[in-house]
């Protein structure tokens, strides 16, 4: 068992982490299309990468010589990222240095609590734990049940918050504040401005997704816009 370093979390300090994810049924949805995004992506300045799936995380660790965030999204229950400790263990098996999981207050199906699974996590495997939180109070708990970071993936996506138009800084903000802990700055980082706002306010680093590497998404905020151009256009 390789104990991960804490000069791995340092190396993220400051810095943009992308996500390279690809959703079941796409047309980029191999290990291979994947590690050509996150390939790019390094060259581009990433200073780490977010990756889900084993296969993709097995790759991109192959590949691509930065601090990699490996998650698996499985399941039809609330809680997907990487659900439970078995999921969690294969993740780190694959080759991520950091673990992403749920780290909300929600049950999770193997009936663990956070706690028990980062520690299993951290004496079984050595990787480091982030915990993907939607509020303020999970992300105290998930510091105190031991993640060795705190990211603010899940606001918006629990029955429970509210999904702002942009990432939501403010819970940045107040995380970074209260906890010891880096906190990663995650969801809805759609432009370089936002990215910068959340190392601002406290972030110890941002994750952006969608906006650097899911092209469909992104040809859809161009597509619309041109199509409401032409609207304008019609109309005047
Ligand atoms: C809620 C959820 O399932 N988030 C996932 C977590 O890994 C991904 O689908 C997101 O793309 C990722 O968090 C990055 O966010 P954005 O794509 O908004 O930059």
């Amino acid at each position: 068992m390789t104990r991960i370093s804490p000069e791995l979390v340092e190396a993220l300090r400051d810095g943009l982490i992308v996500s390279c994810q690809a959703y079941p049924g796409e047309p980029m949805r191999s290990p291979d299309t994947m590690t050509r995004v996150a390939l790019a992506a390094a060259r581009g300045g990433a200073v780490g990468i977010r990756a889900q799936g084993l296969e993709d995380i097995a790759s991109i660790r192959a590949a691509v010589d930065l601090p990699l965030i490996g998650l698996w999204k499985d399941g039809e229950d609330d809680v997907f990222i990487t659900p439970t400790l078995e999921h969690a263990v294969a993740v780190a098996e694959a080759g991520a240095h950091i673990v992403a999981l749920d780290g909300t207050s929600r049950r999770r199906p193997d009936g663990r609590s956070l706690a028990e699974t980062i520690a299993a996590v951290h004496g079984t495997t050595g990787a480091l734990v982030m915990a993907d939180c939607s509020t303020f109070d999970e992300g105290i708990a998930a510091a105190a049940a031991g993640a060795d970071l705190v990211g603010t993936t899940l606001a918006g996506y629990t029955a429970y918050t509210i999904k702002t138009d942009g990432p939501d800084l403010t819970l940045v903000g107040q995380l970074a504040t209260r906890l010891d802990v880096p906190v990663v700055a995650e969801g809805r980082v759609h432009t370089p401005g936002q990215a910068a706002a959340a190392i601002h306010a406290g972030a110890h680093a941002v994750v952006v997704g969608t906006a650097i590497t899911h092209p469909t998404t992104i040809t859809g905020w161009f597509a619309a816009a041109v199509a409401q151009n032409n609207i304008t256009e019609e109309r005047s």
